[in-house]
């Protein structure tokens, strides 16, 4: 029993005397009555050197808890509840979700800031005039009560609360169930709860590498003042490339998982046209990753200048209706390149908040340069084939394997041949439940000399078709001079004919005139 509970119960029994006091009030003038009820009060107060604050449930809004009731909720949760005997295990829904737990009703629990112990305890008051009620729950009135030595006064009601309620907040932020958000056709978002494994420690990728994103988020998620200072949206533009299996999708989860950020997962093609697009975006929320996967087949971004251009020159074509409807319906999605630019460049700076922003891409040099440039996707992420660095991380998460005599031989053939983090991981996976870590490590070494062969034959192959397409030229090259050597031999013949003849000509009309 905290120490202010103790006084509060010598208040109750001093009422307890009142009780007896008032059923003899009425024999006692009013006045005398009053002065002792005032000094009663008065000596508890004084002898009671404890503060008591109380922190509602419902404050002011009816239907929503209170922000202080629910912080004090989670700070008393995540560090003080080691103490509470009783505990609540409240909104469970599955069994795959962590189990919450609050104090009890009535449960008191202890917590020191800056070495001064405070008291907090869980109350419910139910009101005197009960009526009958479909849910009685709703006729209770839990509070959090907290109890301080008045020497603390300044110290908890200027410090200790404001910390409490920023940490608080923290960690609803912290354990809040994240989403991701997908946009249907008829222009809205639709969201499930966001619960994809993948973090950086399971991504595969070179340490380093990693590292530099890892930081390269931390800096943005903290950069708030910095954006400020120079007057720039809250935001940044990642373009992730790379041949598919590579681990885009994954990174991005990675990146959500990292941040504590949702997703909205944008489907261009879904997206009617400019207007909608602005309305969709500027619905998302702050602390979010706005994706836009395979850019370049989203929509025909890149080509739609010049599509334009194209459709500027045939005017006849413009003039049929059939063929201009053709032409619409074929490009379905009437979002252009230049509005998705115009959102990437900071229209939202109205709506608060940081986005991440993310393209990928199976080509990165197909999109149009206006897109990707910098400033706009801040920074390009190559995802490439797995590394023997990579490779190590997938060994580690699929196998438990931190070193293996067969690794050597692994690393060689990683030199040697190219394989997405995909298919490695495919090669790991066990194929049954007795299978060990030796199993998948040939496995994979399998799988990495069988697309070495590949390679090694697609490459023959290729080599021997480049080879024969360069005979084939050759050929028709020399096929070419033949024929104009024949033509060449040819006019030197006509050429010396005619020499020959006009020198016969000449010689005759010599000759003849000669003869003449
Ligand atoms: N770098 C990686 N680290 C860990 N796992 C990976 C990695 N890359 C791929 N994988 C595994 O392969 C699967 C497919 O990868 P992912 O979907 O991320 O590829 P992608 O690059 O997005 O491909 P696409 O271009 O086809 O969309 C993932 O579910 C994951 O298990
Ligand atoms: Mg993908």
């Amino acid at each position: 029993m905290s120490p202010g509970e103790m006084f509060t119960h010598f208040g109750s029994a001093i009422g307890g005397l009142a009780v007896i006091w008032a059923m003899f009030q009425q024999y006692i003038p009013l006045q005398l009555r009053e002065h002792v009820e005032r000094y009663t009060h008065k000596l508890v107060n004084f002898v009671n050197p404890y503060i008591q604050i109380v922190f509602p449930e419902f404050a002011g809004e009816k239907l929503k808890s209170s922000e202080a009731y629910t912080a004090i909720q989670n700070y008393l949760m995540e560090n003080a509840t080691a103490g509470a005997k009783r505990l609540r295990a409240d909104s469970i829904k599955d069994s795959s979700q962590p189990l919450i737990l609050s104090m009890d009703d009535h449960e008191e629990v202890t917590d020191v800031f800056k070495g001064v112990k405070v008291w907090w305890s869980s109350n419910k008051t139910t009101p005197k005039n009960m009526s009958f009620s479909f849910f009685p729950k709703t006729e209770e009135r839990r509070f959090y009560k907290l109890t301080f030595h008045r020497q603390h006064r300044e110290l908890i009601t200027q410090s200790y609360v404001k910390h409490i309620l920023t940490e608080g907040k923290a960690i609803a932020v912290k354990n809040r169930q994240r989403k991701l958000y997908t946009n249907n056709p008829s222009g809205k978002w639709s969201h499930v709860i966001f619960e994809h494994p993948a973090t950086f420690e399971t991504l595969a990728m070179e340490p380093t590498k990693k590292q530099e994103i890892m930081n390269d988020l931390i800096k943005f998620s903290k950069g708030k003042e910095y954006y400020n200072k120079i007057g720039k949206a809250w935001k940044r533009g990642y373009l992730l490339y790379g041949p598919p299996g590579t681990g885009k999708s994954t990174m991005i989860a990675a990146m959500a998982n990292f941040l504590n950020y949702d997703v909205y997962d944008l489907e261009l093609t879904a997206v009617k046209d400019n207007t909608e697009l602005r309305k969709l975006l500027i619905e998302t929320s702050g602390k979010s990753i706005i994706v836009i996967e395979d850019i370049d087949c989203s929509l025909d971004l890149t080509g739609q200048r010049k599509k334009e251009e194209e459709e500027d020159d045939d005017g006849k074509e413009k003039d049929n209706p059939m063929k201009k409807m053709e032409k619409e319906e074929k490009k379905g999605s009437k979002v252009t390149l230049s509005g998705l630019l115009n959102f990437i460049d900071g229209i939202w700076s109205a709506c608060g908040g940081e986005r991440v922003i993310i393209f990928t891409t199976n080509h990165v040099d197909k999109l149009d340069p206006a897109l990707i440039r910098r400033g706009r996707m801040d920074k390009h992420i190559e995802m490439s084939y797995c590394s023997f660095e990579a490779f190590k991380v997938l060994a580690r998460n699929y196998l438990d394997i931190e070193d293996h005599p067969l690794l050597p031989t692994i690393s060689r053939l990683f030199d040697e041949t190219k394989m997405t983090p995909a298919d490695v991981a495919e090669n790991l996976m066990p194929k049954s439940d007795n299978e060990d870590a030796e199993t998948g490590l040939r496995n994979l070494i399998e799988a990495l000399k069988e697309a070495k062969e590949l390679e090694a034959r697609n490459k023959a192959e290729e080599e021997k078709r480049g080879k024969a397409e360069k005979e084939e030229q050759e050929k028709k090259e020399h096929g070419d001079e033949e024929e104009v050597k024949e033509s060449g031999a040819s006019d030197k013949e006509v050429k010396e004919n005619g020499v020959i003849n006009g020198g016969v000509a000449a010689k005759e009309v010599k000759e003849n005139g000669f003869a003449a």
